[in-house]
């Protein structure tokens, strides 16, 4: 779960964020929408440790990682894909993926490496057989061979997203995850969250998007939250309406 308490963030003049609270209960995928400039992307670099709020906390899982820097979360589990896509270009859809995993690297260094013991090979074997199967999750197994770079930007999102789900995140940010994508991919993208027992935060534009794959939502304008609750409830809201929906 996330719980973010009384988050504010200024740049100079400018409140991007004021006192945003919120809470997002595990395994639940909650949307947050608002019009451009309301503080969406700040949040998310909050949220996933690129900027040091000015007051508030940020839980995760019980866990205040107010302070605990962006790497440091992303190998506890919090993964982020971003607006702008960023792939390998020069590795293959599946290295991309396997990429993802090596971080942690195999335990007992360059001796074990060299000497390929068997335990070794057995991490190897697991890791891409977790390659395959995000692969086939995202609907990239035929394209496992490719190159990043040759892909068109829906085909790269989903590229990014499976590097995200490789390592089974505990908190996953998705910034507008379905630009790019056409109809076919977007619902493809819709089933595949519905299908994760993670946590997801998600900034999106796509209303009827946001509007079927969210558990709950959370609508910022000029920093503040000005309403949050169920896809139903956020409807009905007339300020919401009037804000933002039009
Ligand atoms: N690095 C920065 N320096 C100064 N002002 C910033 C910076 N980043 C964001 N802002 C301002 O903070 C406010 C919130 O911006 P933010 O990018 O978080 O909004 P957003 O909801 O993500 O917008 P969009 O939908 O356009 O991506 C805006 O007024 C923006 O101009």
């Amino acid at each position: 779960m996330i719980a973010v308490e009384g988050v504010s963030v200024s740049f100079g003049g400018v409140r991007a964020l004021r006192e945003v609270s919120f809470e997002v209960p595990a395994g639940q995928v909650c949307g947050v929408i608002g019009p451009n400039g309301a503080g969406k992307t700040t949040l998310f670099d909050v949220v996933s440790g690129l900027r040091r709020p000015g007051g508030g906390t940020v839980r995760v899982d019980g866990r205040d990682v107010t302070a605990v820097s962006a790497v440091r979360r992303a190998r506890a589990g919090i993964r982020r894909t971003f607006q702008r896509t960023q792939v390998f270009g020069r590795l293959t859809v599946a290295d991309n993926v396997l990429a993802a995993m090596e971080w942690r690297g195999g335990g007992g260094g360059l001796p074990a490496d060299l000497a390929g013991l068997p335990a070794r090979r057995a991490q190897e074997r697991r890791r891409r057989e977790r390659v395959e199967e995000v692969l086939e999750l995202c609907g990239l197994a035929g394209l496992r061979d490719a190159y990043a770079a040759s892909l068109p930007v829906g085909r790269r999102r989903l590229v990014e997203l499976a590097r995200a789900l490789a390592d089974r995140p505990s908190l996953l940010l998705l910034d507008e995850p379905t630009s790019g994508l056409d109809a076919g991919q977007t619902a493809r993208l819709a089933e595949i969250i519905a299908g994760l027992d993670t946590t997801v935060l998600l900034v999106e534009h796509d209303m009827s998007f946001v509007m079927g794959v969210c558990d709950r939502l959370v609508v910022l304008d000029l920093g503040r939250v000005i309403a949050s609750g169920t896809p139903a409830e956020i409807r009905a809201d007339l300020t919401v309406r009037a804000a933002y929906l039009g």
